[in-house]
């Protein structure tokens, strides 16, 4: 796309700050295949949702948009957007309906207008299988690369290729884990392949269009008979790729946060199966049917503390090694698996 097609008049839709943080709601860990577009003042993004390609900005209390490709019907543009950002729910009523909980209320006072993305659900499972114990800007190289390789060319913004992310027909018999090894992929490699033949076998999109009318627990149930895919990994794709919004991911963050601040665990020094599910019907307690939503809120709000964090020891380590550049990277929290993993080499404090 050029820059005089970059120019042309945003589509809008009314969307005040309140209800919508597009930053911190497209870079912190739900969806990783948007990209900042550096050259407008303004914060600008550039992604696909199925086979359109958008570019966004947030700005005047509106959710503004282009398409970059072509489109019969402009209303349809506008309801894949409403759709994928869920603009038919209000936010505020949300935030103040979970802030009777004062530790929310503190929490997500630097976290407003997030909003719970809708992705395509083949998509949220071959990301959230690459999530686990890795970091945000790794897993978005992997799943940028796939689509690189395997997805449709949608279109070019500056000097950058737009794809599609592959339908399961343009997966299936096709991906090789030689080739996804050689895209970065590690280990994972081996669990994107196979859940992509299983998801196959099962009907394809069709089989995981059809998990978001079972029961969330029917539904992760059956996505744990995928490879690479155990409960948080399950709850990630219920509530982001199946819009199962009671689906609470639970990872160590999440669970000593849980421990911290709502006081379960029962004195157990390891996320295990049964405190897991603990965890989680906290939540659900305290947050009632949209708990996996107020989950996505503290974990925005986790991993820009994080961040903060990293960035002031940046600025000490800057000091001392006068100028070299130190790698800012956030790593995602740890599975229920990884972290007893990571109990076992003691690696991880819990
Ligand atoms: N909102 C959330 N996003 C996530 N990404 C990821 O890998 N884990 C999570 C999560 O627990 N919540």
């Amino acid at each position: 796309m050029t820059r005089e097609a970059m120019k042309k008049q945003w589509e809008s839709i009314p969307v005040v700050s309140k209800e919508m943080n597009m930053e911190l709601t497209l870079s912190s860990g739900q969806a990783f295949r948007w990209v900042q577009l550096e050259e407008e003042e303004e914060k600008v993004w550039a992604g696909t949702v199925g086979e359109k390609l958008f570019i966004l900005r947030h700005h005047d209390d509106e959710l503004q948009y282009r398409v970059a490709t072509p489109t019969s019907d402009p209303s349809e543009d506008r309801q894949t957007l409403v759709d994928y950002f869920r603009l038919d729910v209000d936010l505020p009523s949300l935030y103040q309906q979970w802030s009777r909980d004062d530790n929310f209320r503190k929490k997500a006072s630097c976290c407003q207008g997030i909003r719970l993305l809708q992705q395509p659900p083949l998509e949220a499972l071959l990301a959230f299988i690459c999530s686990s114990n890795n970091h945000i800007s790794r897993i978005s190289a992997m799943v940028l690369r796939l689509c690189e390789r395997y997805g449709r060319f949608l279109g070019r913004i500056g000097d950058r290729d737009f794809h599609s992310f592959p339908t399961i027909t343009s997966l299936v018999g096709v991906v090789k884990e030689a080739v996804l090894r050689d895209l970065g992929f590690g280990y994972r490699a081996r669990y994107v392949r196979e859940s992509v033949e299983e998801v196959g076998r099962r009907g394809g999109e069709t089989w995981l269009e059809l998990l978001r009318q079972q029961p969330y627990e029917d539904a992760k149930a059956e996505l744990q008979q995928l490879p690479g895919v155990g409960s948080k990994v399950a709850d990630c794709m219920c509530l982001m790729g199946l819009g199962h919004l009671g689906a609470v991911p639970v990872d160590v963050h999440m669970w000593r946060l849980v421990q911290r601040d709502y006081r379960v665990g029962g004195g157990s020094s390891s996320l295990t199966p049964a405190v897991y599910c603990r965890v989680g019907d906290k939540f659900r307690e305290v947050f009632g049917e949209t708990a996996g939503w107020a989950q996505a809120v503290l974990f925005t709000a986790e991993l820009q503390m994080q961040k903060l964090g990293t960035q002031t020891g940046e600025r000490r380590a800057d000091k001392k090694t006068a100028g070299h550049k130190m790698p800012r990277k956030v790593r995602m929290p740890l599975s229920q698996d990884e972290c007893q993993d990571k109990r076992k080499t003691k690696r991880l404090k819990l």
